[in-house]
């Protein structure tokens, strides 16, 4: 049996169990259950602090497990990304009130707060600055008001935190994260069980495609033929089927969905008609 991680709370915690249900996995009912079996697909959950996930995926316990890609590299843990997730994006960096520093070659002898001393430490040892670090669990933006520090370093996403406590991002932004998949570093599984951890990427991926992809279906004149199959080329190529009438034929093709709407104007503007798009509910590629 398969044994995943999946963070019990915080911003991953909702879109990784949407995910997964998407994906077709049975998920917990109730935010209190720490463990869940899913005998359908052969799959065990197991709801942790995402903080804790790469742990326990590096010790080998559990096969894999679903974490921020900033909490992985944080935790230092012998544990690689391998399937990114495209929810959870954030950037990782420096703040402070504004005038105090331009670039992390600034920070020689401050005092930075963090939640996320792993990546902070490297990050400062990488540039050969030498600075305090101090850890805090949470709402760091309030550390420098209160004189804990002079510079924060933390997780951004619409910079709300930042402009409410008067501070400025300054610098290069340290990493960018999102939710990603993870497995102990060579992590040597037997076939069976790889092919279980490939089902279960392909899976997911297929959500990912699902979400990002509509189906588009139209008529055209054989002569646009050519020029609406460059509009809509489709994953392989798209299905090409004539129509009763001669000298029409149907079309059908995978589009990505936020240029739907230019990509039906267009092949309006082309000639083609009766072109609709619908939702891909999953798919494997
Ligand atoms: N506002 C946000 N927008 C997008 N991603 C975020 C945001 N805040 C945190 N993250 C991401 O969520 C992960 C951190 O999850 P974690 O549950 O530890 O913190 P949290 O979402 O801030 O919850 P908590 O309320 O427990 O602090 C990291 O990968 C981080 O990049
Ligand atoms: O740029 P923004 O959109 O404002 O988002 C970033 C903020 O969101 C998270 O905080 P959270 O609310 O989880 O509190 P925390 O600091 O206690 O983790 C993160 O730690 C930042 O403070
Ligand atoms: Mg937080």
């Amino acid at each position: 049996m398969l044994r995943i991680a999946v963070p019990n709370k915080g911003s991953l915690s909702g879109p990784a169990g949407e995910m997964l249900h998407e994906a077709g996995y049975q998920q917990r009912r109730e935010s209190k259950e720490l463990r869940i079996v899913d005998p359908v697909n052969d799959v065990e959950f197991f709801y942790l602090r995402p903080r804790d996930i790469a742990i326990y995926v590096s010790s080998g316990q559990l096969d894999i497990g679903i974490t921020g890609r900033d909490l992985l590299i944080d935790s230092g843990a012998d544990a690689e990304e391998i399937l990114p997730l495209g929810f959870a994006r954030s950037t990782f960096r420096f703040a402070s009130k504004p005038g105090t520093a331009n670039g992390v070659e600034d920070l020689k002898g401050k005092t930075v707060a963090t939640s996320y001393e792993g990546i902070v430490a490297g990050h400062l040892a990488d540039n050969g600055i030498e600075a305090s670090v101090v850890h805090l669990d949470g709402a760091v933006e309030t550390a420098i008001e209160l004189g804990v520090a002079e510079v924060i370093a933390d997780v951004v996403e619409t910079g709300t935190s930042l402009r409410n406590a008067g501070l400025e991002v300054f610098g290069e932004p340290i990493m960018k994260s999102e939710a990603v998949v993870i497995r102990r570093t060579g992590a040597d599984a037997d076939e069976a069980a790889e092919s279980k951890v490939q089902q279960f990427l392909r899976r997911l991926q297929g959500v990912l495609v699902a979400r990002t992809y509509v189906m588009m279906d139209y008529d055209c004149r054989v002569e646009q033929l050519e020029k609406a199959v460059a509009l809509t080329p489709g994953l392989e190529s798209p299905t090409v089927s004539p129509l009763h009438n001669e000298g029409w034929v149907a079309v059908r093709a995978m589009v990505p969905a936020k240029e739907a709407q230019r990509i039906m104007d267009d092949l309006y503007d082309i000639g083609a008609r009766a072109i609709l798009t619908t939702a891909i509910h999953a798919c494997r590629l």
